[in-house]
């Protein structure tokens, strides 16, 4: 169990986000710590509790307490993960709770520079191109795959389209469910690695095989993945007609492909861009979700969000 020490410096940075939080009437207040603390105090030093003050921590256990003192606790189980992925995770999390509104602000009160000392706070505005992944919004893809294939789909296409492969970039497809009628319309483009493997070791949930997946994914063609997360094959280019869809302009072969198998079946195609490292999920041959790619390392010129262009919404 981690924990973090209210001291005097600690309990200066947290009156100081909650002035700002009143002052700038943001929605709420999240505070990303490294373990549980004297929750009891912290809600005293927010009295009156009008906004919602959000204690973000990695593991559950380290929450006891928070909720009967009034806090919101989010669990982010992101222990290794760098502090602008766990930021992000906790904003979503929080919007996904409806604890701020999804174009709302928030301030955040975070360790941004040295592990249990709060020296940062960042009054944040939450805009549409913040969206990553959140289970709620999985929830909302009906789909005969269930939640865990496609969350774990996801997340290593996100992955792959933050981190590429040894440095260059690395674009891919994933088309999941439905194998039956996607392997109709697909064709060896080459060798496949992972022919004569067991179903264990093609299975995606494990660790193993993503990163034996990230390899593959460096060579040409879709995963073939079935409602449990078996690749059933992969390098597969598929074959389908696209007369009848719709795409925004710049999106090449492998987005018209992930797009049009994703309306001649019911698989979800989940597609990697190599140019921009976005992921876009689509069904019925419609983008349902777009992940843009976080930054691969945490960069702080990253908190000075643009303002939002005026581009037309994508179809
Ligand atoms: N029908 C297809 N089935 C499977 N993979 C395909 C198909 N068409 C293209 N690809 C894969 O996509 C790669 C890139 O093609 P292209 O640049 O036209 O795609 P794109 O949609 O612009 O994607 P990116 O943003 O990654 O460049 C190809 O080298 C190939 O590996």
């Amino acid at each position: 169990m981690a924990t973090q020490r209210l001291t005097k410096h600690n309990a200066a940075m947290i009156r100081a986000a909650i002035a700002l939080l009143k002052d700038r009437g943001a929605d709420a207040m999240l505070m990303l710590l490294d373990g549980s603390t004297d929750w009891k105090r912290i809600a005293e030093m927010a009295q009156p509790l009008e906004k919602p003050i959000i204690v973000a921590v990695d593991s559950p256990e380290d929450l006891e307490g928070a909720s009967e003192a009034g806090l919101k606790p989010l669990a982010l189980n992101k222990e290794k993960a760098p502090l602008l992925e766990r930021l992000q995770h906790a904003l979503l999390e929080s919007a996904a709770d409806e604890y701020i509104r999804t174009n709302g602000e928030v301030i955040a009160l975070y360790s941004g520079f040295q592990q249990g000392r709060l020296d940062s706070i960042s009054h944040l505005q939450i805009d549409e191109r913040m969206r990553q992944l959140t289970v709620r919004d999985l929830q909302s893809i009906e789909s005969r795959v269930p939640l865990k294939t496609i969350k774990a789909v996801i997340d290593l296409a996100a992955q792959i389209g933050r981190e590429g492969r040894e440095g260059k970039p690395v674009g891919t497809l994933f088309v999941v469910g439905d194998t039956r009628r996607v392997l109709e319309h697909a064709n060896d483009s080459g060798v496949d690695p992972f022919r004569g493997y067991n179903r264990k070791q093609r299975n995606l949930l494990d660790k193993k095989v993503q990163e034996d997946a990230k390899e593959v994914a460096q060579l040409d063609g879709a995963f073939i993945i079935n409602s449990d997360g078996v690749i059933e094959k992969s390098r597969q280019m598929l074959e389908v007609s696209h007369e009848d869809l719709t795409m925004s302009k710049g999106l090449g072969a492998r987005h018209w492909a992930a797009a049009a198998i994703s309306q001649k079946t019911k698989a979800i195609s989940v597609v990697v861009s190599q140019s921009t490292g976005t992921v876009r999920l689509y069904q019925n041959g419609l983008l349902v979700m777009r992940i843009e790619p976080m930054d691969k390392n945490v960069k702080w010129q990253e908190f000075n969000f643009e303002p939002p262009t005026k581009s037309p919404p994508e179809a």
